[in-house]
């Protein structure tokens, strides 16, 4: 069940010039992310209301069925410089007036508004294109129309199957369409009947797995991979969307480390100070009431921690016009003073016989308030004091707060950390010990991750190696997403003959892989699919895990690209269940000054090249020196004493290299020392 990709045009003047913020799209991408999975938003791109420009934007992501849908929004209305169906209309191949027709009667039972659109439907380059309104209600309410007919049309536009008639059974879709093609359909509520050639058991709820079916004879697989090359950014984007922070629990102070995201705001269950406190070490005083000469008797002495000034009896002591009680910076003022005067600004003005100060003159005059922090002057007993969302610093000033303001007892909400398994996978790849016989490998990629994981203090599950076969992965596989929020598997990742990873997620997991190749240098092969947990735990034992969904990460072998795979896409995703929020913390990244000698672009790929970071005191600003010129996918050593990855664009005939002094976007993997 791989998932569907999509490109969303947004076609607006305004938007395209910057004078408007494009609200439609990310709506769209909302509602196709909400429908489980099954779609993968893998293009965004916004354009004027201009046609050739709709029409490039299209037909570049038909052509290569880059977006198995793309959906167009804006243009739709009935001002002269609407074009966008114009612009449509000359390169469908096949017009699908049913679906706007189900989009239009849809909408108008929502807004009479909806008589006013041009909305539109078809195949481009076997694709299937939708045209919406460009506001985000519109788009959306249209969209909705059709989203359950949407993957089985996509799959008749893609296979070009189409004919016998047959019932899907969908009742929940609320379109139906009636006999023969699609295009002929009436709208109504209930069941779908389509028309296409798929058995009658299919389930047009699900696109079909890519893989080859597990079992295919190695002359009868696929010799290119099915699965689209999806953008780093879009692959990224993906992860996330399909990333929901974790359920809050409650960890004592003890545990509040760093990286943990507040769920709930913390609220002080105390003032602080809870008492008015000298904040020097000198006098307490009445400001004004020490007569023309500022001499004051001193009657007392209150240290740290006194509860009040008692008399020699014991009884509590008021300061009075005239007299001074020596404080310690922290005592309580005592009731009557209200100023501290610094000890440095006073004199002895009287000296008893054991040398006990008897009286003092202060120099210049006591203001009221002087030298004396009021109740609730640091934190008022109510106020928040760490804010839900707030990220927990490794400076410790999250702990001290909370601590201060009464509120630790009862520990802090914050969301969990994810639990993540990390799987080994290939018959070649053997633990440290023992010796190593030919063909056979070290495992670095478990230790390698399980260190960033440990860095990122999340609890992970060391779930050892996994022979290059489907039931051991199966297994292995079922048993760790019962239990795992994340898995990642390493290796069997690619097209090799036995590169099980995909055919056992979509065969045996029943996962919908989201994306299978990610256009990036290393770590093409990158897969990611969300597996149902319930799923899954039907594969393991008895006792049943909670519904959810795990993400899993199938990396590939090559140690360097699973490494770079991780902190690309997979610890954005670890944050963000996490409960991070704020793009900057999800893949924290600087802009650097490259360093050295020139570095050849790759042609094909964006690359992520190991980097040292640090920071120049001299000039002020970050640079960034490849770590090892050599950077083969296989070469693990390339990655010591990296702490940045460069994000590096493809080579284009204006710029073939980048050189000493350019700009660069330096990932932040490791933080860098300054
Ligand atoms: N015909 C094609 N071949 C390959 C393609 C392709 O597109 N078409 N892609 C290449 C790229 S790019 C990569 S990256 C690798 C990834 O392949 P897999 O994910 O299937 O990984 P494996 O084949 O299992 O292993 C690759 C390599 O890594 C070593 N390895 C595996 N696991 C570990 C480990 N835990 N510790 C250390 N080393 C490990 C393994 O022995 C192999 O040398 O595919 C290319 N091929
Ligand atoms: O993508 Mo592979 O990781 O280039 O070697």
């Amino acid at each position: 069940m791989a998932a569907i990709p999509v490109g969303i045009l947004t076609v607006s003047d305004a938007c395209s010039r910057g004078q408007a913020d494009d609200k439609s799209g990310p709506a769209l991408r909302q509602l196709l992310a909400g429908a489980g999975g099954r779609w993968a938003v893998v293009a965004t791109r916004v354009v004027g209301d201009s046609q050739a420009a709709i029409a490039q934007a299209v037909g570049a992501w038909t052509q290569q069925a880059e977006c198995r849908l793309v959906v167009v929004c804006g243009g739709t209305g009935v001002a002269a410089g609407d074009v966008t169906v114009a612009a449509l209309e000359g390169l469908f191949a096949k017009r699908l007036p049913a679906l706007a027709t189900a989009m239009v009667v849809g909408s108008l039972r929502i807004t009479p508004m909806a008589a006013l659109s041009q909305v539109a439907a078809g195949v481009i380059n076997q694709s299937i294109v939708v045209a919406v309104p460009g506001s985000p209600k519109g788009a959306t309410e249209n969209l909705q129309q059709i989203l359950a007919v949407l993957p089985h049309a996509v799959d008749c536009a893609a296979t070009g199957r189409s004919g016998t008639r047959h019932l899907h059974g969908e009742a929940s879709s609320g379109i139906e369409i009636g006999s023969g093609d699609v295009g002929s359909g009436v709208v109504g509520s209930g069941v779908v009947l389509c028309g296409c050639n798929r058995p009658d058991d299919a389930d047009a709820d699900a696109p079909a797995p890519l893989s080859d079916p597990l079992g295919t004879a190695a002359a009868r697989r696929a010799r290119a991979s099915p699965y689209p090359m999806v953008a780093a950014d879009a692959a990224l984007q993906l992860v996330l969307d399909h990333a929901a922070p974790l359920a809050p629990v409650t960890v004592a102070l003890a545990d509040l480390h760093a990286g943990l995201v507040v769920a709930k705001d913390v609220v002080a269950a105390e003032d602080v100070p809870a008492y008015p406190a000298a904040v020097m070490d000198g006098y307490a005083v009445l400001a004004g009431s020490g007569g023309a000469d500022a001499t004051y008797r001193v009657v007392g002495a209150a240290a740290a921690g006194d509860q009040g000034l008692a008399d020699s009896q014991g009884q509590s002591v008021c300061v009075g016009a005239g007299q001074a009680v020596r404080v310690a910076t922290g005592a309580a003022v005592p009731r009557g003073a209200d100023a501290v005067v610094m000890v440095e600004d006073t004199r002895v003005a009287e000296e008893g016989a054991d040398g006990e100060e008897l009286a003092i003159r202060v120099a210049g005059a006591p203001v009221a308030g002087q030298h004396i922090r009021t109740v609730g002057h640091d934190l008022q007993r109510g106020a928040v004091v760490l804010r839900a969302g707030a990220i927990v610093t490794a400076a410790g000033g999250e702990a001290g707060a909370v601590a201060a303001a009464g509120a630790g007892a009862a520990g802090v909400c914050v969301h969990a950390m994810p639990c993540v398994g990390v799987l080994s996978t290939g018959d070649e790849v053997h633990d440290y010990g023992g010796p190593l016989p030919r063909g056979a490998v070290r495992d670095a990629n478990r230790p390698a991750l399980l260190a960033a994981l440990a860095a990122m203090r999340c609890a992970a599950v060391d779930l050892g190696v996994a022979r290059d076969d489907p039931d051991a992965l199966t297994q292995a596989l079922a048993q760790a997403l019962r239990s795992c929020h994340v898995v990642i598997t390493t290796g069997g990742a690619s097209m090799g003959d036995r590169d099980w990873l995909k055919p056992v997620i979509e065969q045996r997991l029943r996962g919908r892989v989201v994306f299978g190749r990610v256009a990036m240098k290393p770590a093409k092969p990158t897969t990611f699919a969300v597996v149902p947990a319930d799923l899954a735990a039907d594969l393991a034992a008895a006792d049943s895990a909670p519904a959810r969904n795990c993400l899993l990460f199938a990396l590939p072998g090559n140690p360097v690209s699973a490494l770079v795979a991780f902190h690309v896409l997979v610890a954005p995703a670890i944050r963000k269940l996490a409960g991070h929020n704020v793009p900057r913390a999800l893949r924290p990244s600087v802009a650097a000054v490259f360093i050295g000698p020139e570095w050849p672009l790759d042609a094909a790929r964006p690359e992520f090249v190991r980097a040292a970071l640090a920071w120049d005191h001299g000039l002020a600003r970050w640079t960034a020196r490849i770590a090892d010129r050599h950077q083969q996918s296989s070469r693990i050593a390339s990655m010591v004493g990296a702490n940045a990855l460069l994000a590096l664009p493809r080579a284009s005939a204006a710029a073939p290299t980048i050189r000493d002094g350019d700009q660069v976007t330096a990932i932040i993997i490791s933080p860098p020392t300054i």
